[in-house]
């Protein structure tokens, strides 16, 4: 795989965002709605233990309303947090988010005490845009290019609400080998670092297995093929991405697909349901669990292998030989 996170930052972020964390009342997720489960740093939730939590589903605007109610409900149901979905174009983001905060510690006398609220997010998720939104100017930096936020601040946002942005960049951890071309897909991960055609056939076996109806009329199909490399190649012949000699460029045709994905041009789409990826966990976990018991299997074979007949019949002459030496030193 191309892509390289950086483990030695994203250790460092960690660290930090534990110190921080044990001074705050309650920490802000910001996810992204299209791959709630890929946009996730695991390591947060372990970091986290039983401090409050609310999960923002943002890009909502992008997302598939139906799957955002399934990972709502899964999120509330088995993971125990707060839910709130948010676009940056949805009016009255802010008023909710300080509600469920203000809901959350109603016990708290906020007279004389101040909520405190972190919030984390992996690059590009939209956590400056939100924090912007929330802090009702212009604070953060935003922008298309992951990792443009940096500095660590301390927001105001009144009525007794505190924000601490998070210190350092978290990166997504990456332990099921989906996220990564769901990352990537969804624009999350720059496009330049990785294979973009492996991410555009990664994003059409998805789509037309997912979204079949979108796809075929997006593409203006008859037929809607069964295969990624079929739906690609009559998607290219539909859009004009033909080289020289008439064979299709799908290196052009994966570009088209995924800047419609991630901009929205194919309506709203979600990347990855609650069911997939419990279903992804077993397989991880079945391979894993195979992985170890053939690596079992190997060792035993290899120590059985080193004391074959032949073999232990010479390791018992070599001790003998060596007894005798060493008795002979002796007696001189
Ligand atoms: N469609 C849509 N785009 C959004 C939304 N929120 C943010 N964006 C866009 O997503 C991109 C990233 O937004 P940022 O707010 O800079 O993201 P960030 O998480 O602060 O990114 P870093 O600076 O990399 O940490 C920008 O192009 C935003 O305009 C949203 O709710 N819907």
């Amino acid at each position: 795989m191309a892509l390289q996170w950086f483990p030695g930052h994203m250790h460092k972020a960690l660290k930090e965002i534990k110190e921080s964390l044990s001074q705050v009342d309650v920490l802000i997720e910001v996810l992204d709605a299209r791959i709630p489960y890929s946009s996730e740093n695991p390591e947060i939730a372990k970091i986290r233990g039983d401090k409050p939590c609310i999960k923002i589903l943002n890009k909502y605007d992008l997302a598939d309303p139906d799957i955002t109610a399934q990972w709502q409900t899964y999120l509330e149901s088995e993971r125990g947090v707060k839910t709130i979905t948010t676009s940056s174009d949805k009016p009255g983001t802010s008023k909710q988010i300080m509600a469920m905060i203000k809901t959350m510690f109603a016990h708290k006398d906020v007279q004389h005490k101040a909520i405190k609220a972190m919030i984390t997010g992996i690059p590009n998720v939209g956590k400056s845009t939100l924090i912007n939104i929330l802090a009702d100017r212009i604070i953060a930096k935003t922008g298309n290019e992951p990792a443009v936020t940096k500095s660590q601040q301390r927001i105001n946002l009144g009525d007794g609400i505190i924000l601490f942005d998070t210190p350092g960049v978290l990166w997504p951890k990456l332990e099921n080998p989906h996220s990564i071309y769901r990352l990537a897909s969804s624009g999350a991960v720059k496009n330049t670092a990785m294979e973009y055609d492996d991410v555009g056939f990664f994003a059409a076996d998805y789509l037309i297995k997912a979204y079949p109806e979108v796809m075929k009329s997006t593409y203006k199909l008859d037929e809607l093929p069964s295969t990624e490399l079929e739906f690609l190649e009559a998607a290219a012949r539909k859009r004009g991405a033909i080289m020289a000699g008439g064979r299709v460029n799908l290196h052009k045709i994966c570009e088209v697909l995924l800047n419609e994905l991630q901009s929205g041009k194919l309506g709203r789409i979600t990347l990855e349901t609650p069911q997939m990826v419990a279903q992804e966990k077993i397989e991880i976990a079945e391979a894993a669990a195979k992985k170890e018991a053939e690596k079992a299997k190997r060792k035993q074979r290899f120590k059985e292998g080193s004391l074959t007949p032949d073999k232990h019949a010479r390791k018992e002459k070599r001790n003998e030989k060596r007894q005798e030496q060493s008795r002979r030193m002796k007696k001189r």
